[in-house]
């Protein structure tokens, strides 16, 4: 019979602990043990994700979930509130796998990057028992340089535009859909986490804008890039569909994607590649929806490749 692994998830209430709820519901080989939310306490997850029946939602402290040793545990919390529970952890359950959705440990070289289509993490990621999974719009931004990333020179330039929901449930402007209603909202307009996180790992500078939109969510990049020398088209449309070609999740067309193509899907699409100006600029977009790709759908890839499962166990490719 096959093996079926305990799951827990802190955060659960939150944006991107919906979208696991339903994913953990789905998956063939996972089993919910715990949803903790301090505000929902008491109140059946059916609610939220009318697969998973017989479980409440708890409000467990780090030492309750750490005592309840599932095989894997995900933590969906604000930045800041995840330590608490990694020690409790690596104190009680050091063997249960756990997955960061926040950027803690993205910068933390004890813990895996999970970003399983890039520089060869899944190697890294099979069997790993510390997992930091990438921001949302890092996660577009790497896909979408990664391919060209030897060619290129200078800052390449991102401009990125998320909906509301990758802001979360506590209310800020940037979740307020009465000041985003037919409005474009810029922020950090430099120095952004993920502007961070991306020259960590690609290991080049980029010049990142994040913008909120009104919609609910999906995700859109904007990049350009100065090429070290002319490069035709053909040759650049060759290196995404090498990079690409066996990646179930990301998709790679001539068409610019617009935001709705990435938003609901559980991949990413690349597209809109142009080279101009005497073959030494390039353009490229990707789109995604921050809470799929951009979370709850690379922490399950994480998850399954930590597991030794399909990595795409419980995931439904795009295309
Ligand atoms: N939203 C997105 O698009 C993306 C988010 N992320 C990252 O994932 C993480 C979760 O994001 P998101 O789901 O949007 O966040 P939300 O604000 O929607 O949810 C946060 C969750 O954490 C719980 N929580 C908050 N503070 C604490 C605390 N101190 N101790 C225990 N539980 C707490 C909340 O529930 P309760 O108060 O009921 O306990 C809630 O369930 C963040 O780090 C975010 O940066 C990553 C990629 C994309
Ligand atoms: C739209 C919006 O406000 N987004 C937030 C959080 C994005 C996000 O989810 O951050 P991580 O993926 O790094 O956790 C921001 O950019 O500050």
């Amino acid at each position: 019979m096959s093996q079926t692994f305990s799951i827990g998830l802190i955060g659960a209430r939150g944006y991107t602990g919906r979208e696991l709820l339903k994913l953990i519901a789905g998956h063939p080989a996972f089993a919910l043990a715990f949803a903790s939310s301090r505000e929902l306490a008491g109140t059946p997850v059916s609610a939220m994700a009318p697969e998973i029946t017989g479980v409440d939602f708890e409000a467990l402290s780090p030492q309750e979930a750490a005592a309840r040793r599932p095989d894997a545990c995900v933590l969906a919390l604000p930045d800041g509130a995840g330590a608490a529970f990694v020690a409790a952890f690596e104190a009680a359950a050091p063997d249960t796998v756990l997955v960061d959705l926040s950027a803690d440990y993205r910068f933390d070289d004890a813990w895996a990057y999970g970003l399983p289509e890039l520089y060869r993490q899944r190697e890294g990621l099979a069997g790993a028992r510390r997992i930091a999974n990438p921001g949302c719009y890092a996660t577009a931004a790497q896909l979408a340089l990664h391919p060209v990333n030897q060619i290129i020179e200078d800052y390449p330039s991102v401009f990125g535009v998320s909906g509301y929901s990758g802001a979360g449930t506590t209310p800020s402007r940037k979740n307020d859909t009465d000041a985003l209603a037919g409005n474009l909202m810029p922020y950090a307009l430099s120095g952004h986490k993920h502007e961070h996180e991306v020259t960590r790992h690609l290991r080049r500078p980029i010049a990142f804008t994040p913008h909120v939109h009104p919609a609910f969510s999906g995700i859109l990049v904007t990049v350009h890039a100065r090429l070290s020398q002319p490069v035709s088209l053909d040759a650049v449309k060759a290196l995404y569909d090498e990079a690409y070609a066996h990646e179930p999740l990301v998709q790679v067309q001539d068409a610019a994607p617009e935001l709705k193509d990435g938003t609901g899907i559980n991949g990413a699409i690349i597209g809109g590649l142009t080279v101009i100006e005497d073959q030494r600029r390039l353009v490229v977009l990707c789109a995604e929806d921050n809470l799929l790709k951009g979370a709850a759908v690379q922490a399950v890839q994480n998850l399954n490749l930590a597991l030794g499962l399909d990595e795409l166990a419980g995931i439904t490719a795009d295309r």
